[in-house]
C-alpha cells in the first residue's frame, strides 16, 4: 500500500484502461429544477466505489472570501487520538487549518448550500467547513475520514453518526503535478488538485459499514502551496436521501 501510494504521488501510477474505459463525465440536475438550468459538471475518477469529481463549483471570489476569512485563524492541523479523544500533533498530518461557520460570510452559507444540491444530502448533521493550507512538505498520509469499528466513540460527542460521505474543494494548486493530489492506494488513483472542482465520495457502504477502498491521502507538496475545503457529511438526516442498502458487502471490503 506505502509503495502504492508514493507511486500515485509521483504520478507513475493510475487506473487500468478496462476501468478507464468504463467513466464517464455528466450533467447531473439531481432532479432540482434550478440545476436543470445551470446543472453540475461531473467526471468519473472510480466507479465502484463512486469517486466523483465537480467542475466549477466554487468560484474565483468564494474562494478568496474563504481565504481571507481562514488565514488569520490557520492553526496546525490536529488529529484526534483513539484511545484518549484528546488531540494530537502528528508527524502523519501537516498542514494549517481553520473552520468557518455557515453564516461568516454570504459565499460560505452559498458553498454550503451548493454541497447540499451536488450530493443530494442534508447539511444539517454536517461538519463545519474546514479550510486547510499544505505549504511545501505538508501532506496527510494515508487515512480514512470515517470512524472505524475499532473507534466508536470518534464522533460520539456530535451526535450524528459516522462520516458518510467527504466533500474537498480545491481552493488552490501547486504547480502542475508538483506533488499535492489527493490519492487513493486501493484504487490507483490519483485526483490532481484543480482550483473551483471538488472531489466526493461516499465513506461508508449503504449497510452503514465503513468503506475500506476509500483510503486516501494528501501527497506532499512540493512547490507552491495547496488549499482545500472539507464538508463532512454525517449519517444523522439522510434516512431518506441515501436510505440503508439491505446487502451486506464481503467483509474484506470494510474497515
Ligand atoms: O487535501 C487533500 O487532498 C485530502 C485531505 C484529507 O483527506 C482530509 O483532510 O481528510
Ligand atoms: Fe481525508
Amino acid at each position: 500500500m506505502w509503495l502504492t501510494y508514493e507511486a500515485l504521488c509521483r504520478g507513475e501510477k493510475g487506473p487500468s484502461d478496462k476501468i478507464l474505459a468504463k467513466l464517464k463525465c455528466r450533467y447531473l440536475d439531481n432532479g432540482n429544477p434550478f440545476l436543470k438550468i445551470a446543472p453540475f459538471k461531473v467526471e468519473e475518477a472510480y466507479a465502484n466505489p463512486d469517486i466523483l469529481i465537480f467542475h466549477d463549483v466554487m468560484a474565483d471570489d468564494e474562494i478568496a472570501t474563504i481565504k481571507a476569512l481562514a488565514q488569520p485563524r490557520l492553526e496546525r492541523a490536529a488529529v484526534q487520538n483513539l484511545i484518549t479523544g484528546e488531540k494530537a500533533f502528528i508527524q502523519a498530518r501537516i498542514s494549517k487549518v481553520a473552520i468557518l461557520k455557515e453564516f461568516e460570510h454570504k459565499h460560505v452559507t452559498d458553498v454550503v448550500q451548493r454541497v447540499e444540491d451536488m450530493t443530494g444530502l442534508t447539511m444539517e448533521t454536517a461538519e463545519k467547513l474546514q479550510v486547510v493550507n499544505y505549504g511545501i512538505g505538508g501532506h496527510y498520509e494515508p487515512h480514512y475520514d470515517f470512524a472505524r469499528r475499532e473507534e466508536p466513540n470518534a464522533f460520539h460527542s456530535l451526535g450524528t453518526g459516522n462520516r458518510i460521505a467527504t466533500v474537498l474543494f480545491y481552493g488552490e494548486q501547486p504547480f502542475f503535478h508538483q506533488g499535492g493530489a489527493t490519492v487513493f492506494p486501493y484504487l490507483d488513483i490519483a485526483l490532481w488538485p484543480k482550483k473551483g472542482a471538488a472531489a466526493f465520495w461516499y465513506n461508508l457502504h449503504s449497510s452503514g459499514e465503513g468503506d475500506k477502498m476509500t483510503l486516501h491521502a494528501a501527497c506532499p507538496v512540493l512547490t507552491g502551496s495547496k488549499w482545500v475545503s472539507n464538508k463532512w457529511i454525517h449519517e444523522a438526516g439522510q434516512q431518506f436521501r441515501r436510505p440503508c442498502g439491505l446487502k451486506r458487502p464481503p467483509p474484506e471490503l470494510t474497515a
